[in-house]
């Protein structure tokens, strides 16, 4: 290359003005990074401030805001950072603890769901494995009952950003006790103050030892249970076991012990999980009435919402799931979220959730809301509602 000797003179004569541009351009480019990054911090507060001012309508105590801003603020990030979990289509197929002994019947149902087949694994059990926070002991628990709609409201309970459930069923206070309960914590989400952590596991209901447990472990636990009417809710019971394994026995031959007598075989899971006075007994033994709450599972398809609206009371949070939350899908047949949790898309239970059931001789249903009866007008009367079934 020649240097020519203008150049350097050059050089000097516009070295000033470059300095200038290049002080320019630096200053620009300062200016430009605190731009950005005081615009991340706006962007990332703006809709904890959003939260806030919704929540802060009608949120009591002072505190009681700024936790519940802490916990939406940590909800907001830990939604960003966590990565979406898919929808859960679990459903609970086991041999209830409290009917395995004896003469149980139920041996046509030993198939697990995915979830029950491997170990409970901390890191995909969680709704969310990421965030602050630290593991807790739930303080909610849906205990039962199985086909009741248990993971319909589980799965609507998530949308609330004061709650954290784990996604499969634990079986802790039926299957996996002698684990303890560092083993059972940590399968939970972290929550902060304030959130509450919640698991499903719809067999606790009828297994003979977890009130016991569960009140050993918290006797502040709130448990939840959701009721169907037991005949649906047997044929939806029979109806899973059917899905998996087709060549058992018709409903009809497995209700009865003895056809032409016409006696009920209490023996059978299916049957005895709906006799709901007597279990409720065993859990009146430890819990105050107070401390259950019963969700009526035909509501729960017909009211979301309003069943919502009863637990969100239930748990003292603050409604925030309303009927904004659901629609009717008419494919499914059942309502459905517009938004799951981690998601910004509609969400059904899978094909799991609301099968079509097989035509039950219409004697023998009748034969099981006979049968039912006693025990439902016993239900109605501990719980002082009447569910109307009958
Ligand atoms: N929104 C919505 N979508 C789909 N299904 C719904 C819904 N709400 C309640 N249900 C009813 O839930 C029943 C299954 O109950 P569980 O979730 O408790 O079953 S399980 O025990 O966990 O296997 C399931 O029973 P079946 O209809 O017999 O399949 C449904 O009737």
């Amino acid at each position: 290359m020649e240097y020519s000797p203008v150049c350097p003179s050059l050089l000097a004569s516009w070295s000033s003005p470059v300095k200038k541009k290049l002080i320019l351009i630096s200053i620009m480019f300062l200016v430009w990074v605190c731009m950005l990054y005081s615009c991340v911090g706006y962007c990332s507060t703006v809709p904890s401030l959003v939260a806030d001012t919704y929540r802060g309508k009608d949120t009591g105590p002072g505190q009681a805001v700024s936790r519940r801003t802490e916990s939406s603020r940590v909800d907001l990030v830990s939604r960003l950072l966590a990565k979406p979990q898919p929808w859960e289509d679990v459903e609970s197929d086991y041999e209830e603890a409290s009917v395995r002994t004896g003469e149980n019947r139920d041996l046509l149902d030993t198939d697990r769901d995915e979830w029950d087949k491997k170990a409970p694994d901390p890191g995909t059990m969680s709704s969310f494995s990421n965030g602050s926070g630290s593991k807790k002991l739930p303080q909610a628990i849906i205990i039962g009952v199985k086909k009741g709609g248990t993971r319909a409201l589980l799965e609507f309970l998530r949308v609330h950003p004061d709650i954290r459930a784990v996604g499969a069923e634990p079986h802790f206070f039926d299957r996996n006790y002698q684990n303890g309960l560092d083993w059972y914590r940590d399968l939970m989400p972290k929550t902060l103050e304030g959130q509450i952590t919640m698991e499903k596991t719809p067999s606790y209901f009828v297994t003979r030892e977890a009130p016991a447990r569960i009140s050993a472990m918290s006797r502040d636990t709130k448990v939840i249970v959701v009721v169907r009417d037991p005949v649906t809710r047997a044929i939806s019971d029979y109806t899973q076991t059917l899905s998996k394994k087709p060549d058992i026995p018709s409903f009809e031959s497995l209700t009865f012990k003895n056809r032409t007598t016409g006696l009920i075989d209490t023996s059978w899971s299916a049957i005895q999980i709906g006799i709901y006075a007597k279990h409720l007994d065993n859990w009146l033994q430890y819990f105050p009435m107070d401390q259950i709450l019963f969700v009526s599972g035909e509501r729960l398809i017909s009211d979301p919402a309003g069943e919502l609206g009863r637990v969100q009371d239930f748990l003292g949070l603050k409604r925030i799931i309303t009927d904004k939350h659901f629609y009717f899908n008419q494919t499914k047949g059942f309502p459905c979220l517009k938004k799951a949790e981690g998601s910004s898309k509609p969400h059904c239970l899978g094909k799991t959730k609301g099968r079509t059931h097989p035509n039950i001789d219409p004697e023998v249903v009748q034969r099981l809301r006979d049968f039912y009866r006693p025990f439902n007008m016993k239900f109605y009367q501990m719980t002082g509602h009447n569910f109307g079934w009958d």
